[in-house]
């Protein structure tokens, strides 16, 4: 994978790159690239959110207009491009990339970032990597990262995943995986779950690495997907009720009149189309009390408080972290829902719902396009831990429902042990009978054999949910 001919000798380290241009611009000068650069840091040391970490600190500085935007672009297309962007580093260096100081590793990522992914002027993006680096690190080290990028710019991203990727015959997950930017385990479960590793193995990775479109939720009873539409310049969605697609590029969503009036929240398609199916199902006689088991930070409680409302019905949600449980609290402000901070494999409540939703915590594989660091901090070893916690939040949910009625087990991933692993076994223990769920996605194309439904970004243009729906006995 490296080769020495390519690899910056010392000499060469320490002497900086001959500048093409004018004198290197101060770092007070360049707010997109230094906002950039320690959103990233905030990821790599706190574990940070990029959709959290960055809003802050464009607000926090005032960045706003054509910085903003290069500051997000360069934010989260390095981070959804790290691993990629690790391996083609780490061809240019002649030692681990462990052993690479985090800060100048995270400065070198971006700057590799916008060689191969940007139409930034080489000169610039090397010019302003060395000076972040300069910084972070002192200026002894400003020769290496000069060195490194200028090892990096030899060649166009395409010729580099010729160089890196293995032979597409032998081993088409690793070849996938490396050209769509994805650690390979993930790209192996896509691959699982859909029974491909060929052209929809390739579609599938490809949706995950497009920037997606903003989905908005119409709450019922407020406003319809129509009206919601036309006062946001979107479109109604294909398949959600209640759901319309915001055009790509849309402002700060905090601006937008109908979020900050709570006519409208931010939602997946794939989330809305999810909930509603665990209410459509049909229950044996009354259908009043719904639980939500795992209801932060709120999303789908408000689609079933919502609707709860338009019916008759009351919510119980709860949720196990507090500040989470306060946002399912503020989310839901003013519907029938009750919050209750409490840990849903026992929660202290009485059983006997109608309708129980356990969107289980899960690995996130379905939402990484929305997600961009998740890609790279998820690890295949994360996943027993959540299949245990999945498997006794699902017997606490068939615990909790009366005879007659459903629950429905939603998970966010496409990873089979995960979807149909648990949930099979759940439902098995329970002696519950399975339903159909492709019933209760109308006019949603694409949705296979069932008895599941399996969600995907290339199909549908959502997240990746997992729905299986079940009448308890
Ligand atoms: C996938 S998220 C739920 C998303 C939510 N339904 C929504 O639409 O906004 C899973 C949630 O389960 C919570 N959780 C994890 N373990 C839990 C437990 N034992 N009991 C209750 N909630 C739990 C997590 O804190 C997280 O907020």
């Amino acid at each position: 994978m490296t080769s020495p001919g390519r690899r910056p000798n010392h000499d060469r380290n320490r002497r900086p790159a001959p500048r093409k241009q004018g004198p290197r611009k101060p770092p007070a000068q360049d707010p997109a690239r230094r906002a950039a650069f320690d959103a990233l840091r905030a990821v790599s040391e706190r574990d940070a959110y990029v959709n959290l970490v960055l809003p802050d600190l464009l607000r926090e500085r005032r960045i706003t207009g054509r910085d903003a935007a290069l500051a997000t672009e360069l934010t989260y297309g390095t981070a959804r491009a790290q691993g990629l962007l690790d391996e083609i580093i780490g061809a240019c260096i002649d030692r681990p990339l462990s052993n690479v100081d985090k800060a100048v590793l995270d400065a070198l990522r971006l700057g590799a970032y916008q060689l191969l992914r940007t139409r930034i002027p080489p000169h610039a993006a090397v010019a302003s990597t060395v000076d972040l680096v300069r910084e972070e690190a002192g200026s002894h080290v400003g020769g290496f990262a000069n060195a490194v990028l200028r090892g990096v710019s030899e060649k166009d991203e395409a010729a580099w995943l010729e160089e890196l990727s293995p032979d597409r015959e032998k081993d088409p997950i690793g070849y996938l995986a490396m050209n769509t930017a994805h650690p390979r385990w993930v790209a192996r479960s896509f691959a699982e779950a859909l029974g491909d590793k060929g052209p929809e193995l390739e579609a599938a990775l490809a949706a995950d690495d497009a920037r997606p479109a903003v989905h908005l939720l119409a709450k019922p009873g407020e406003i319809s997907a129509d009206e919601l539409a036309a006062i946001t310049g979107g479109d109604v969605a294909p398949y959600s009720p209640y759901g319309v697609h915001l055009p790509t590029g849309t402002g700060d969503l905090a601006e937008s009149e109908a979020i900050r009036e709570r006519l409208a929240v931010v939602q997946d398609e794939g989330s809305q189309l999810v909930a509603v199916a665990a209410t459509d199902a049909p229950v044996d006689g009354e259908d009043s009390r719904w639980l939500d088991l795992c209801a932060g930070p709120g999303g789908k409680a408000v689609l079933l408080g919502s609707l709860a409302a338009t019916s008759g019905a009351t919510v119980d949600a709860v949720e196990v972290t507090p500040h989470r449980a306060k946002l399912v609290q503020r989310a839901t402000d003013g519907l029938p829902v009750t919050v209750h901070t409490d840990d849903g494999r026992e929660p202290d409540l009485q059983g006997g719902y109608d309708r129980v939703l356990l969107d289980a915590p899960c690995s996130g594989l379905g939402s990484l396009r929305r997600r961009p660091e998740s890609r790279w901090r998820r690890q295949p070893s994360d996943v027993p831990g959540l299949t245990k916690l999945q498997s006794e939040l699902l017997a606490s949910a068939f615990r909790l429902v009366r005879p007659g009625g459903i629950v429905a087990y939603v998970v966010c991933t496409p990873h089979l042990a995960e979807t149909e692993g648990v949930f099979g076994d759940g439902v098995r223990r329970a002696g519950a009978e399975v339903l159909d769920a492709r019933e209760f996605f109308p006019g949603v194309p694409l949705l296979g054999d069932g008895p599941y439904v399996q969600l995907w970004p290339h199909r549908h243009g959502t997240d990746a949910m997992f729905c299986a729906l079940a009448r308890a006995k």
